[in-house]
């Protein structure tokens, strides 16, 4: 028997407790939580645990969701097994779920407003629907890669506005967005709609997200329909689901609403999140976007993807759309950064716009915790690979 030492700063303690599909040279991949500095395997606590993928657990439901959190709580607070625990440095980490549908917001009004401006100049920043509904498309579950996975540089049809004809090629254009990414856990039938104060009965957690975007591939090929090659190639998400009944006290008041949503999309309690963002390029931090200054609420998200009947499924990843706060070191995306590639940002002493080969970009977050300690939701990494 073992007692892990949970130190009380750690971002990882046992108000966290978040959960990932690992394997050690002599463990085939299933579910741990992690802990501290270690990951604990939790076919100790249950079988649907040896699964290499948490979508077993999550379509359980919420009563057993709270019920396995305190179960975890108890078991890693006392004497325990040394077999089941691992030096996360000790452990591979895998995709954490099977992803069934994929959904991408554009929530915040810093990054749609920028955004338009630099897609859209000369007209109004905001289309006229976007204070009235979550704007959203539906993306590609089946490239949606763990941390880690390298990002081979998309290849397409790339035209700027001078440009007489359209050229194929390697996109020059490459760039991130940083995200946050819900979890559905317990979907809902086809004909249903998930009430907008009914998000916790449903989404299990929530991960980091990079949207890697081809913003030369995307801005010929978007209009009218929205992304699609310029974003399908690849969306990189970090290991660790933190559970939503972490997140308690990091809620907080989205940003004012003006004009008021219509009665479906009003919450009562709303979900805007307080959690800070930080984007490493190369190592250097050039960016801490700002999650609470999202307009929209991921329990709007969610009532507004299945106002219309759509049903949702365990799996199902709805991401928040870039996160961009009003600073310009808070923007999410390095379009919005370098305002078009116009303005280079210094990164590592070189002037930079979008990204090179052999770049690397790392997202991390942290939240409150109920005490001093912040909840950790480790990170979201990839490195760009030549165009094949
Ligand atoms: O405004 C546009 O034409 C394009 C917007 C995006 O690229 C944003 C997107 O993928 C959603 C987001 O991450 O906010
Ligand atoms: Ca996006
Ligand atoms: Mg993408």
């Amino acid at each position: 028997m073992t007692r892990i030492a949970i130190p009380d700063d750690s971002p990882f303690g046992l108000a966290n407790l978040p959960y990932g599909v690992f394997s050690t040279p002599g463990l085939t991949p299933r579910v741990g939580v992690r802990v501290a500095d270690h990951v604990v395997d939790l076919t100790i606590v249950d079988d649907v645990f040896a699964a290499p993928s948490l979508n077993p657990f999550m379509a359980q439901g919420h009563a057993r969701w709270v019920e396995v959190r305190e179960r975890i709580i108890d078991l890693v607070s006392g004497d325990i097994d040394g077999a089941a625990v691992h030096p996360v440095g000790a452990v591979t980490t895998h995709m954490p779920f099977e992803v069934a549908d994929y959904v991408d917001f554009y929530a915040s009004e810093h990054h749609a407003s920028n955004l338009g401006r630099l897609f859209r100049p000369g007209s109004e920043p905001l289309m006229p629907n976007w204070k009235h509904l979550p704007v959203g498309y539906h993306g590609r579950a089946g490239t949606v890669v763990p941390s880690g996975t390298d990002i081979v540089r998309p290849s397409g049809q790339r035209k700027a506005p001078a440009d007489a004809a359209p050229a194929y090629g390697a996109s020059r254009r490459l760039d991130i967005e940083a995200e946050v990414g819900f979890v559905v856990g317990a979907g809902s039938p086809i004909g249903a709609q998930i009430g907008v104060d009914d998000f916790d009965q449903h989404v299990f957690g929530v991960v980091l997200v990079n949207d890697w975007s081809a913003r030369d591939i995307q801005a010929w090929e978007y209009v009218p329909l929205g992304p699609f090659l310029g974003k399908s190639f690849a969306t990189s998400i970090s290991p660790w689901v933190v559970p939503l009944l972490a997140l308690e006290s990091a809620r907080v008041a989205t940003p004012p609403q003006d004009p008021e949503p219509l009665p479906y999309l009003r919450e009562k309690n709303p979900w805007g999140l307080d959690l800070d963002l930080t984007v490493s390029w190369n190592g250097q931090v050039v960016s801490r976007p700002p999650y609470r200054e999202m307009y929209w609420s991921p329990a709007q998200m969610l009532a507004h993807m299945t106002v219309n009947g759509a049903s949702s499924r365990t799996g199902d990843l709805f991401a928040s759309g870039t996160v961009s706060g009003p600073d310009r070191d808070q923007r999410g995306a390095f379009i919005e950064l370098t305002w078009g590639g116009k303005e280079p940002i210094e990164v590592n002493g070189a002037p930079r716009t979008f990204l090179e080969d052999g770049d690397e970009v790392v997202i991390t977050a942290t939240a409150p915790g109920p005490s001093g300690a912040r909840i950790g939701f480790g990170e979201v990494s990839g490195r760009v690979l030549p165009a094949r």
